[in-house]
């Protein structure tokens, strides 16, 4: 049975992440919005969208208080951005949602999500995703540290200093594997199952340019900072 512990400088590393990951908590007022009233698809929509960006600008946030990611190359921070934020927001999504709110709320809400102007095929990847998030009853440190492992994927498009992406992203996936153990004593599985949902989290990139394709049909309108990120339009 290894011991494992964690080290000073782990210690410093998981408060720096965790705190930047509190600082910038979405603004649930968007999630109580949608669930107060009985809006048009339309409005579900744009309350979506002010949702999805308000998330960027917190990613963006986030982001600068990785220790070391504004020492990387200048481009290769912006392929990172770019390349995880979709990911980024369906992680974020899936913690709002599996938050526990009084009974009967998530239904509305799933609900009020189903009812946006989506097309019914993209829900169905989307929350059972969310439910397999749900089930891990991750902590706060586990989420932070998973939506830093995520933004520093070191194969995104474009990024050139692959390697050193790689050194800031392996003492975060060191940390979060021994902050499983020590959380998680009775499913030694657990790091391996949080590291198997990043790989779910990829298929739903595929979706979310589907849907974007769709959305665009019926002539949905995003914000510039979506359209930036998202590359529509
Ligand atoms: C945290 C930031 O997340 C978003 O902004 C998501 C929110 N999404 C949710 O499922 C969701 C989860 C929990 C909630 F409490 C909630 F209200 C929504 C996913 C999606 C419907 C695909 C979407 C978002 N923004 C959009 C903008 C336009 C079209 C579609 C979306």
């Amino acid at each position: 049975k290894e011991k494992v512990e964690i080290t000073k400088e782990q210690q410093a590393l998981m408060k720096v992440i965790a705190d930047a990951y509190n600082r910038h908590q979405i603004p649930q007022d968007v999630a109580k919005k949608l669930l107060q009233d009985q809006y048009s698809a339309e409005e579900n929509f744009l309350l979506l969208t002010e949702m999805a960006t308000s998330q960027v600008q917190v990613l963006v946030e986030f982001t600068k208080n990785i220790p070391g990611f504004l020492s990387l190359n200048h481009e290769d921070q912006i392929a990172l951005l770019k390349g995880s934020a979709v990911e980024a927001m369906f992680l974020r999504s899936a913690q709002v949602f599996s938050k526990k709110m009084p009974n009967g709320h998530n239904e509305v809400l799933e609900d009020r999500i189903r009812r946006s102007g989506i097309s019914e095929e993209f829900m169905t990847p989307m929350f059972n995703f969310y439910k397999s998030i749900g089930v891990l009853h991750m902590v706060q440190e586990e989420q932070a540290l998973l939506t830093a492992i995520t933004i520093l994927t070191p194969d995104r498009p474009y990024v050139k200093d692959q390697q050193a992406v790689e050194r800031l992203q392996e003492p975060m996936l060191d940390l979060l594997r021994k902050l499983c153990v020590l959380q998680h004593p009775q499913k030694p599985q657990y790091f391996a199952c949080l590291l198997g949902r990043l790989t779910e989290l990829r298929t739903l990139n595929y979706y979310h340019a589907e849907m974007l394709t769709s959305w665009r049909m019926n002539d949905h309108k995003f914000t510039p900072l979506l359209c930036e990120i998202w590359d529509v339009e």
